[in-house]
């Protein structure tokens, strides 16, 4: 039982961002997607979350096909996210913002569980509990938009899980977040490993990546260059070249540049540090 991609691909006008990508994720693991900027790991997060339909190639959940439908389906089949950016609803609770998540109808992309429309009272009783885990029980009644930073990307996190989607897909959430932010979320994202659940994340923090990732696919120019375990992806030649010692060079500046709130993480571009 997986998601599978099979011969994917993307265009955009002329540009192939993904270039005949197969791939499997079995449940009961975490893996990461990584790789240079614009090698194509957040299209590959937004076919199968349906935000991007696929040029050519079939996603697929198990025995069905999730790359012809709507988003609000596939969120509906069991497939979960979190955006590279915060996509909370700033003037609702923090309790408000988990609640909602069970409402696929009104907001699309949002997820409710398998078609069975839950009870108030089994929905509540789910939220707190998840509010409990994600330790944000304390400020249920706050407004999401009063958090601090590293508490709303907790938040986002908890949006992914609370409907207990079998797969969750995770669009860089260290981004933005300093050291010791960024190793309470690894602790935290490691801890939400369960043998029913697939997790994959899309992630520039290599430390977070390589600690707690069963398999890390890495992605050049739309096309897949290594699939292995972190060790083997560290000592692969053609992953450093492309890739890992671009990242090391990053990691000095995200270290200079730690605790620094951005938009989308600190990332380079073209040799271009963004913020
Ligand atoms: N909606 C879009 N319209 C046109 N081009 C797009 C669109 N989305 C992505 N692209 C292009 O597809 C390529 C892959 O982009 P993508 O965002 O998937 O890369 P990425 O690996 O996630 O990069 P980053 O690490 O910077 O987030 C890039 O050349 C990008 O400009």
């Amino acid at each position: 039982m997986a998601l599978t991609l099979e011969h994917v691909s993307k265009r955009f006008g002329s540009l192939v961002a993904i270039k005949d990508l197969s791939l499997t994720f079995e449940r009961g693991a975490i893996y990461s997607i990584i790789g240079p900027n614009g090698a194509g790991k957040s299209t590959v997060v937004n076919m199968v979350a349906g935000s991007y339909t696929v040029t050519s190639g079939v996603i697929r959940l198990d025995a069905h096909v999730v790359s012809s439908l709507a988003k609000h389906q596939i969120a509906r089949l069991g497939i979960s996210r979190t955006y590279q950016n915060l996509r909370l609803f700033d003037g609702m609770s923090v309790l408000e913002n988990l609640e909602v998540c069970f409402f696929t109808d009104s907001l699309p992309g949002l997820f409710r569980r398998g078609g069975h429309r839950m009870t108030k009272v089994e929905r509540l009783k789910r939220c707190h509990a998840c509010l409990h885990d994600f330790n944000l029980a304390d400020v249920a009644e706050n407004l999401a938009g009063d958090l601090p930073y590293g508490r709303q990307k907790v938040l986002e996190l908890a949006r992914a899980f609370v409907t207990d989607a079998p797969v969750v897909l995770l669009d860089e959430p260290a981004a933005g977040l300093n050291h010791t932010e960024t190793k309470e979320m690894a602790r935290r994202i490691a801890s939400l490993k369960r043998s029913d659940r697939a997790i994959i994340l899309v992630e520039h923090d290599m430390d977070l990546v390589m600690s707690i990732s069963d398999r890390v696919d890495v992605l050049n120019h739309g096309e897949l260059l290594y699939s292995g375990s972190p060790d083997a992806v560290r000592r692969n030649e053609k992953v450093q070249e492309a890739y890992l010692g671009t990242a090391a060079e990053l990691d000095i500046v995200r270290k200079l540049t730690e605790g620094r709130r951005t938009s989308g993480g600190i990332r380079a571009h073209a040799g271009v540090v963004r913020h």
